[in-house]
């Protein structure tokens, strides 16, 4: 089997006496898509914390790319090739669809824009950016203000800002939170091909979402992972229809 891209081993993490984390592994290998679910207040966030690296674990090891980055800052993993997406936007409204995306290719956050004029002559950032609108469909909303998309289109030219930057790897939280049918549905087939290029972890709440787009799932319960396979696996597990779907075993 391939190295997987991100592999998290023993985590573990307490607030006080609460388990938020217990003892979890976890990994992301190339080319799939891996859904975390589970409840509200399972620990989805506190994970995806340390695998960004905003939170340190009490225990156990975060590798990425083959390297043991446990240590390190949010930025430097960022630097390695993990991006995390929308958790708060980054994207500047009143710039246009194809200066945010090459503010991304720029590689820097907050505090360039006065240099956007310079950067706009620049041939390889301009098709950098380009090609990464194109992967998500918005190739034609280039000369638009970023205001004027719709809240699905502007998901996906953060998916765009995060493609310039050549990730290894996507953490994704909640991509389809407050969008309608159509905006998911086009963030759906937009994340459904991102996969080839980079494997994306998804924390995500829209079990349609998560059915139509996960080669795995974990489910996450009370800090532990109570069952991970399959689509097929995940929804005829008995413990996990009791425990997160709902349903009497
Ligand atoms: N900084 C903190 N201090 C104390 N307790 C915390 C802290 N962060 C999280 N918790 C607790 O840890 C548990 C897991 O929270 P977490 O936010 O990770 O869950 P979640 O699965 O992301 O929930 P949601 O789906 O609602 O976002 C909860 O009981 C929460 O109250």
């Amino acid at each position: 089997m391939t190295d997987p891209v991100l592999d998290v081993r023993g985590i573990s993490k307490s607030f006080g006496g609460l388990k938020a984390s217990d003892a979890i592994d976890l990994d992301l290998r190339p080319g799939e898509i891996h859904a975390l679910i589970g409840p509200n207040g399972a620990g989805k966030s506190t994970l995806i914390a340390q695998i960004a690296g905003g939170l340190a674990p009490d225990s156990g090891a975060v590798h990425f790319a083959g390297r043991d980055v446990t240590a390190l800052s949010t930025a430097a993993r960022a630097r390695l090739g993990l991006a995390r997406t929308f958790q708060i936007s980054m994207l500047a409204m009143e710039y246009t669809v194809l200066q945010n995306a090459m503010l991304g290719a720029l590689g820097h956050r907050g505090g360039v824009f006065r240099f956007v004029r310079s950067v706009m002559r620049d041939h390889d950032l301009v098709a950098r950016a380009e090609a990464a609108l194109e992967q998500v469909g918005l190739q034609d909303f280039r000369a638009f203000r970023t205001a004027e998309l719709s809240h699905g289109q502007r998901r996906q030219l953060e998916v765009a800002v995060a493609l310039t930057l050549d990730p290894k790897a996507f953490v994704m939280d909640e991509p389809m939170a407050g969008l309608g049918a159509e905006g998911s549905q086009q963030l759906v087939g937009v994340l459904d091909r991102l996969r080839q290029q980079a494997p994306i972890l998804l924390v995500e709440h829209d079990m349609d979402a998560v059915f139509a787009l996960a080669d795995r799932i974990s489910v996450l319960v009370y800090g532990r992972i109570i069952a991970s396979g399959t689509v097929e696996d995940i929804r005829n597990d008995p413990e996990v229809r009791r425990a997160y779907l709902g349903e009497e075993a």
